[in-house]
């Protein structure tokens, strides 16, 4: 049986007092969603400790939007897994599109960060999704095999455990377009068939793939109910308690 997840990725949205605001619209609830959906908000690095303190006696677990593929060192700006570590964050999410095109995080960097994670015995949420000229042209198979190949698929077979996949296709990230229920499936066993014929069957059957891009409260029902769909990684819907809640909900 594979984990379910719904996660929100809030990006760099809510101060502290927003934040508390909403961790405390979804700590009253929370109770609610099934027992065997896992529910994961990703605050900025700042709220990560507040949140971690706050979500300690829940079913919520926080996990960071990004970390640095060093231990330490002069890397202005940045924040290490052990940082990380050290504020109860167990799981990041890496590969995010908005990383890898506003950022500029190459596949190259991404084995980094991946190996960084594992080695500090961390979850990753791994992102990764074709653009729209991608599926306008047919390739958004290939697109998605290179990065999964050329990002992740280095990682040695008892690595998958710690592992979450995460399709996201560019094109329905924060535009209200989503990938219909029948495109997100079939995107997601053609993962699993990647991952079956580079690995096994065993890891192909059991490592979570969840799906990102406008998932909100009228359309997860839809989305989730398809075989291979494990969950979401939700964006604008997760910073409305009452939205966020009613996604998870929805299985
Ligand atoms: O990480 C989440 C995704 O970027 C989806 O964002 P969205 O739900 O706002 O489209």
């Amino acid at each position: 049986m594979r984990q379910k997840i719904v996660a929100g990725n809030w990006k760099m949205n809510c101060d502290l007092a927003e934040m508390e605001e909403l961790l405390g619209g979804l700590k009253n609830k929370a109770e609610s969603i099934p027992n065997d959906v896992k529910l994961m908000v990703a605050p900025s690095y700042t709220n990560l400790y507040p949140a971690f303190q706050s979500t300690k006696e829940t079913p919520i677990t926080v996990v960071a939007q990004n970390m640095h593929q060093s231990e330490n060192g002069a890397f202005t700006g940045e924040v290490s897994p052990s940082m990380l570590k050290s504020v109860g964050v167990e799981t990041v999410i890496l590969g995010h599109s908005e990383r890898r095109a506003i950022f500029h995080e190459s596949d190259e960097l991404l084995v980094e960060k991946v190996n960084t994670a594992l080695k500090h015995k961390m979850n990753v949420i791994f992102c990764f999704g074709e653009e729209l000229k991608d599926r306008k042209s047919e390739k958004h198979f290939e697109v998605v095999k290179n990065q999964l190949k050329n990002g992740l698929f280095h990682i040695d077979n008892n690595a998958w455990e710690n592992i979450v996949l995460a399709y996201e296709p560019v094109w329905a990230i924060g535009t209200g377009e989503t990938a219909s229920p029948e495109q997100a499936q079939e995107m997601h066993a053609e993962i699993r068939k990647m991952i079956a014929e580079e690995f096994n069957q065993d890891i192909a059957d059991k490592v979570s793939i969840l799906y990102g891009g406008s998932v909100k409260p009228a359309n997860a029902k839809e989305i989730f109910a398809k075989e291979d769909v494990d969950g979401g990684l939700i964006g604008g819907a997760s910073l409305k308690a009452d939205d966020f809640l009613a996604i998870a909900n929805s299985y």
